[in-house]
């Protein structure tokens, strides 16, 4: 469906401006440049470097200090075996289309969703209904005009059902894709080709730890498991309480199979992941629900997306885990969370929904699971999975490695147990099973009562038992009376184990700056549009200009104090000392989103003060140098906003020179 995106002052968006504007202000361009540049992979300059700190700060802040997590770095590189175990080796993987002819590998449902929804473009065009608010544009009204003549009007029942398809396009399997391509004649729109049946490719970057190859590595593809097999560390570090969340902010990599969307699908990006761990008995509350009850989210759910619609509903977080919409405190108590940190940071409310998982969109053990979506140009995007991993990754880690990887928690009474256990002579199987009898150990621990209490009777009747065993010859191993016994124990219980769930908010950083860049960016409208940056001050890269009126080496002392005393407060300025007029430097630096500009006069020489400029406002306020220096502090450390600065400070009554 064709969105109307616009710019935060209403303006339709221009990306080929948005773009030009990033490139010559070196936000970002495409790394390795000299070599031919390579997909799928961004360098950062120093504004966009920046901006990503300051976010960086202030996610740090809003979720590891507010909430007391533990901060964990962990390796990149990953054995295999972990990533076995986890469950990437097999699953971690996108579905792709080969075009036979032309060689060009395409992601099976983003070619689906392109072509479907350039036919629901065509036949818009063809009723004749206005896609862009663009038409007063000469250029563009002929070019649409064009279009129209050329575009393909559908009729109601197919146009019902591309709809749908694009609504459920998540919930698809492979052979479903298959079957979709095939059904809708769906074809690579560079070549007109047919394309080949979609198989699943792994997004992994494989590589080795050491030379002789023989311990085969990957990098890793999200931080989640260092974080997982640190589990005892940081229980310890909370002293055995639960519930406890550990954060890590590292970067990741995928082999994505068609990057595209400039940073929104990239190969190499940072993530701030948290795994917040809790006793699966306690119904999953959180502590602090009681504090965001009352919020109000826009929460598209699994069922609105089903029927077709794509509108989410406004509800408090209270009402939504209430009727087991959202399905736990602690996954609401996220949400509401994740919210608040993107409008901290200045992401557009309107610009922001909550999308519930479909059924075949999550993962196999995940309880539920959000994703934050962001309204950019390239339409709604995730940049936040929020999911309840369940008690998957431990339990699957404990398995395979034997480290124990639950609670203990002592019992308040102690409760009579009454159990099948398995008892191994040592001494007369260790010769008989030699290197299997670690693994043999295992199995006889992980076999479940039922099986036990099967296998005394096998015992009883016929002297031996055959027993599944991971990792040895054949899968399974035959046990006779003489080395194992399988008998009922009673005894009394004094502490309980259980393995704890985990609810995991990750974020992509880099969608949350691309989508941060648009939503901040729109046009003067004067002689000509003048592009403007509106990051908050608390976020904005440079927070201050300092431009002396003219080139005069008088300015020199006063600049020098201000430099001295903006360092003294750790505020990051730039200074502006072109022969331009101060209008221009205004206006070039709006471009970095500079929220505040310091003019120095010959006035400034006589001690009576300096001028304020607010970018947005381009007003200005006048007071000495110390009044106007706290206020700006204020305002960058989120103290006090430009409103209450202005009621404080007199207004500028000189003339405000603006290009
Ligand atoms: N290729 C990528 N480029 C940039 N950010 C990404 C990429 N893949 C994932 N992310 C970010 O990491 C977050 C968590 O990753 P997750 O595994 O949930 O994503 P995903 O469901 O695989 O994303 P998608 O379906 O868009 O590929 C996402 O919300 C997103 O912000």
């Amino acid at each position: 469906m064709a969105t109307e995106y616009k710019t935060r002052a209403g303006q339709p968006f221009d990306r080929a401006a948005f773009e030009s504007l990033l490139r010559r202000k070196v936000f970002l361009w495409q790394s390795f440049e000299p070599y031919g540049a390579v997909k799928g992979l961004f360098d950062y300059g120093p504004p966009l470097e920046n901006l990503e700190a300051e976010v960086i700060n202030i996610w740090r802040d809003h979720f590891i200090r507010h909430e007391k997590m533990m901060a964990l770095k962990c390796s990149m590189l990953t054995p295999y075996e972990v990533l076995k175990t986890s469950g990437h080796v097999d699953k971690f993987a996108d579905f792709m289309c080969k075009d036979p002819k032309t060689g060009e590998i395409l992601r099976s449902d983003h070619l689906i969703k392109d072509v479907i929804e350039s036919r629901l473009t065509s036949d818009r065009e063809a009723r004749g209904e206005k896609i862009e608010e663009t038409e007063e544009d000469p250029k563009l009204k002929k070019k649409k005009a064009k279009a129209a003549k050329a575009a393909v009007r559908l009729d109601e029942a197919t146009k019902k059902e591309y709809e749908h398809l694009l609504a459920t396009l998540d919930d698809q399997t492979g052979d479903d894709m298959g079957a979709l391509i095939r059904k809708h004649d769906i074809r690579n729109p560079t070549s007109g080709n047919e394309v080949e049946p979609p198989v699943s490719v792994n997004l992994m970057f494989q590589t080795q730890i050491g030379a002789t190859g023989k311990e085969p590595a990957f990098l890793r593809p999200e931080t989640a498991q260092g974080q997982f097999l640190s589990f005892q560390k940081l229980l310890e570090f909370s002293d055995g309480q639960l519930p406890m969340a550990s954060a890590s902010i590292g970067y990741s990599f995928r082999n994505e199979l068609s990057p595209r969307s400039g940073l929104l699908r990239v190969r190499e990006f940072l993530m701030a992941e948290v795994e917040h761990f809790v006793d699966p008995q306690s119904g999953k509350r959180h502590p602090k629900f009681a504090s965001v009850r009352d919020t109000k989210l826009p929460l598209l759910d699994r069922k609105t997306q089903n029927e077709g619609g794509s509108t989410p509903q406004i509800k408090t977080i209270g009402e939504a885990v209430d009727s087991k919409l959202v399905d736990n405190e602690t996954l609401g108590y996220f949400l509401v969370r994740i919210m608040l940190f993107m409008e901290k940071i200045g992401i557009d409310p309107a610009k922001l929904r909550f999308r519930q998982h479909m059924a075949n969109e999550m993962a196999h053990y995940a309880a539920d699971c959000w994703d934050c979506e962001l309204l950019s140009s390239y339409g709604w995007i995730e940049c936040v999975g929020c999911a309840d991993r369940s008690a998957y990754d431990l339990s699957v880690h404990e398995k395979a490695t034997g480290t124990f990887l639950k609670v203990r928690e002592p019992l308040k009474e102690p409760v009579r147990v009454e159990e099948w256990v398995a008892n191994l002579d040592k001494k007369k199987s260790g010769p008989r099973l030699k290197k299997d009898q670690g693994k043999v150990e295992a199995a006889l621990k992980g076999l479940s009562q039922e099986f036990k209490e099967k296998c005394s009777l096998a015992m009883e009747k016929e002297g031996k038992v055959e027993v599944p065993v991971e990792g040895v010859e054949g899968g399974k191993v035959e046990l006779d009376k003489d080395i194992v016994s399988f008998v009922k124990e009673t005894r009394m219980e004094t502490m309980r184990e259980y393995t704890p769930n985990v609810i995991e908010p990750s974020f992509g950083v880099g969608r949350i700056l691309y989508s941060l860049m648009e939503h901040c960016y729109w046009t003067r409208e004067k002689d000509e549009a003048r592009s403007v940056m509106s990051f908050k001050p608390t976020i904005a890269p440079i927070k201050v200009l300092l431009v002396p009126l003219q080139k005069d080496s008088r300015f020199a002392p006063v600049l020098a104090d201000l430099e001295a005393k903006l360092d003294d407060a750790q505020l990051s300025f730039k200074v502006d000392q072109s022969g331009v007029s101060i209008g221009k430097r205004y206006s070039r630096n709006d471009e970095l989103g500079i929220p505040f500009g310091i003019t120095v006069d010959y006035e400034s020489l006589e001690g009576k003060g300096v001028t304020l400029r607010e970018r947005d406002s381009t007003k200005q306020v006048r007071s000495s140098l110390e009044e106007i220096l706290d206020a700006v502090v204020a305002m960058c450390k989120g103290k006090e906003n430009w409103e209450s600065v202005q009621k404080r400070l007199p207004a500028f009554e000189g003339k405000v020179e603006e290009e």
